[in-house]
């Protein structure tokens, strides 16, 4: 029988547990705080992270790191922990234990993908990453659900493929690791901006020109970072920014409306109460793109709202205003 570990008891690490334990797998669903882990334990639910959700006798709730000693290890904190969490875990994996990585995000100050930040920290482990449309409230409750897992070897992604595939949730392959990866990240980015445009009014169409021009973005930065293009067109790019830009579910949408509607980044941040990670990843992804000529013209306006006070009325003007181009112009473009 396969070992299975979950780093992280948020909503996401509580929801992969889950498919873990519905495939069969007896699963150490490992947190930091006591408490938690006691509740969870007792109530048999997360009931701060995801509410409603009954958790079954496979899934074990721990604060023990020891229980790391796995076959496979999923890694599910916010992407702001993951480097301190790599450190914090190695001691307790096995030489073979494969790492999955399913935090979106992008490492601040350095700019790199999650699975360059582990393979540094964890040079010898098999690395994948696990991404697209898949909101824990939904995979929590065995809804359908259809993600994609990467790894820079067929192999190791197949394995993890077998591992997680459900009835209900479905794993396909891609092996452009970039691509996938950065699918993920900055599609939060655009949820952002998508509810702060609902926040202001601003209804539909503005919605779909941002979807649609965001994905343009990030395919500008990923294939300039060697992504496939192709890659953006599925469920870590296209797949992933519809379920974030529209669901109810969406920490990042959630924020974005709250900003749009006036209310400051810190209280927006307190009320949603869980990980956002698109404001960090704009800052990432900004200065990314600006160290490497790529343009960005949402993510710019969305760094002026989020770090320099600028006035989401002025950056929606900002975008409209720019000067006059070609919907198809080359995806490497280097104009600023
Ligand atoms: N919630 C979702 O539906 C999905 C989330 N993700 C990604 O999964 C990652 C985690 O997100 P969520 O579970 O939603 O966040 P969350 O806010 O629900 O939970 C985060 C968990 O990480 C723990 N944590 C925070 N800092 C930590 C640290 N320094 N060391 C150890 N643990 C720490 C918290 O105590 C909490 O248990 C994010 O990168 C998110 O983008 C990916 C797909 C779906
Ligand atoms: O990545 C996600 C869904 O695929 C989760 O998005 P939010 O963090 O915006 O809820």
């Amino acid at each position: 029988m396969v070992k299975t570990a979950v780093y992280g008891s948020g909503s996401w690490g509580t929801a992969i547990a889950s498919v873990l334990a519905g495939a069969g797998h007896h699963t150490y669903l490992i947190g930091r705080h006591s408490d938690e882990i006691e509740l969870m334990r007792r109530k048999r639910e997360n009931v701060h992270y995801l509410p409603g959700v009954f958790l079954p006798d496979n899934i074990l709730p721990t604060t023990d790191l020891t229980k790391l000693e796995a076959d496979a290890v999923f890694i599910c904190v916010p992407s702001h922990a993951v480097r301190e969490g790599a450190r914090r875990i190695k001691p307790y994996l096995k030489q073979d234990c494969i790492i999955v990585n399913t935090a979106k995000g992008l490492e601040e100050g350095t700019h790199l993908r999650l699975s360059e930040v582990l393979a540094e920290e964890l040079p010898l482990m098999p690395l994948a990453v696990l991404s697209g449309p898949s909101h824990a409230e939904e995979v929590g409750r065995n809804m359908p659900t259809a993600v994609v897992v990467s790894a820079s070897d067929k192999q190791t992604a197949e394995r993890v493929q077998d591992l997680i595939m459900t009835p209900m949730f479905r794993v396909y392959v891609n092996l452009d690791l970039v691509g996938v990866e950065l699918g993920g990240a900055l599609k939060n980015i655009i949820a952002l901006c998508s509810g702060a445009a609902e926040g202001m009014n601003t209804r539909d169409n503005a919605k779909a020109a941002l979807m649609t021009r965001g994905l343009a973005e990030i395919t500008r930065l990923g294939v300039a970072l060697g992504a496939d293009p192709l890659t953006f067109s599925g469920l870590s790019g296209l797949g992933d920014l519809i379920v974030t830009c529209t669901s109810q579910h969406s920490r990042n949408l959630r924020a974005g409306r709250a900003l749009g509607a006036g209310k400051p980044l810190d209280q927006v941040l307190k009320e949603v109460g869980m990980v956002v990670e698109g404001v960090r990843t704009t800052k990432s992804a900004y200065e990314l793109s600006r160290k490497i000529g790529i343009s960005m013209p949402i993510t710019e306006q969305a760094f002026k709202v989020l770090f320099e006070g600028a006035n989401p009325d002025k950056a929606i003007a900002n975008l409209m205003m720019r000067g006059k181009k070609h919907e198809y112009e080359p995806l490497v473009s280097f104009e600023s």
